[in-house]
């Protein structure tokens, strides 16, 4: 190898390291293009646009709302299971997300040619610094396997510290999410929610795998936070976290979550665009 390839190599190499890329296919093959849109922090301790705190407030506020408004706990023996309450749904989660948070967000294709689905902001407003989507998945440590499940799956997700979140609703993604999430109960109570598989998830704000990446033309209006949800995260809740551990060893440690954060007020009709790549220094 020549003095000339070796520098080349060891730049490479240098430059790479100190990408956290958030979606592996894609960051190979649209580096080069997206350069200006990269984000860059400090420390990874400094990725976060608001405090856990801020998160767990909105998070509790509408699963609470969620709650109240299915008059149910959803229990894990859903067939044998006699509600206290009778089931009569008020308002559909997306009313239920409007009126807790003040917006509402939906799939649906993107304004970006050749981007299939995107994820909008369909009623409302979204201030600065507000909890806009989740990132669902299931959660794998970085030494845990996850080979067949990446083949050709642009919905894996790296967080900062390497915890990868596979937000795959189809084929072995799917299956392995459902596995896993029915596995994990703690007594009666479920603790996560499988319906962001479906056209229809619970948590409205379950979506998050489905922004698109920003452009030089369209900047990132949402960026990724990682979010661990705290002990004191109320049992009955958490059927509505749309993440659930890969490994059952997991369970000691605070689930991994993922939410996107707006950057800047976001209005009705804007589709929210993220950014795939963060630069840590
Ligand atoms: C996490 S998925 C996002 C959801 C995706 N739009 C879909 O319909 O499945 C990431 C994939 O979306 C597409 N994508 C994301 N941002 C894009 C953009 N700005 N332009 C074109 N395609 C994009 C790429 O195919 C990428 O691999």
């Amino acid at each position: 190898m020549t003095g000339r390839m070796r520098t080349a190599l060891r730049r490479f190499r240098e430059k790479w390291r100190s990408y956290r890329h958030r979606f592996v296919p894609w960051v190979v093959f649209n580096l080069s293009k997206n350069e200006k849109t990269l984000r860059r922090v400090t420390e990874p301790s400094e990725d976060k646009v608001i405090p856990d705190e801020q998160v767990s407030q909105s998070l509790l506020g509408l699963f609470r709302a969620l709650l109240r408004n299915s008059g149910e706990l959803l229990l894990g023996a859903h067939a044998n299971f006699t509600p206290r309450f009778p089931l009569h749904q008020e308002q559909d989660e997306g009313d239920v997300l409007f009126q807790t948070l003040g917006f509402c967000i939906e799939r649906r294709p993107s304004s970006l040619a050749f981007a299939g689905t995107g994820v909008f902001v369909t009623r409302g407003f979204v201030p600065k610094g507000a909890t806009v989507a989740m990132y669902p998945g299931t959660i794998y440590q970085p030494y845990e396997p996850i080979l067949l499940q990446s083949i050709r799956n642009p919905f894996v997700f790296r967080c900062i510290d390497g915890v990868l979140v596979d937000g795959n609703d189809r084929g072995i993604s799917r299956m392995v999410f459902r596995s896993c999430s029915g596995r994990d109960r703690l007594g009666p109570y479920l603790t996560s929610d499988a319906s962001w598989l479906t056209d229809s998830p619970l948590n409205p704000l379950a979506v998050g795998q489905y922004v698109n990446n920003c452009s030089n033309e369209r900047p990132a209006n949402v960026c990724y936070q990682e979010y661990d949800v705290p002990d004191s995260f109320p049992l009955e809740l958490r059927q509505y976290l749309p993440n659930v551990n890969y490994s059952q060893h997991c369970t000691q440690r605070p689930l991994r979550c993922v939410v996107l954060v707006s950057l800047r007020d976001i209005r009705a009709g804007e589709e929210l665009f993220s950014n795939y790549y963060t630069i840590v220094r």
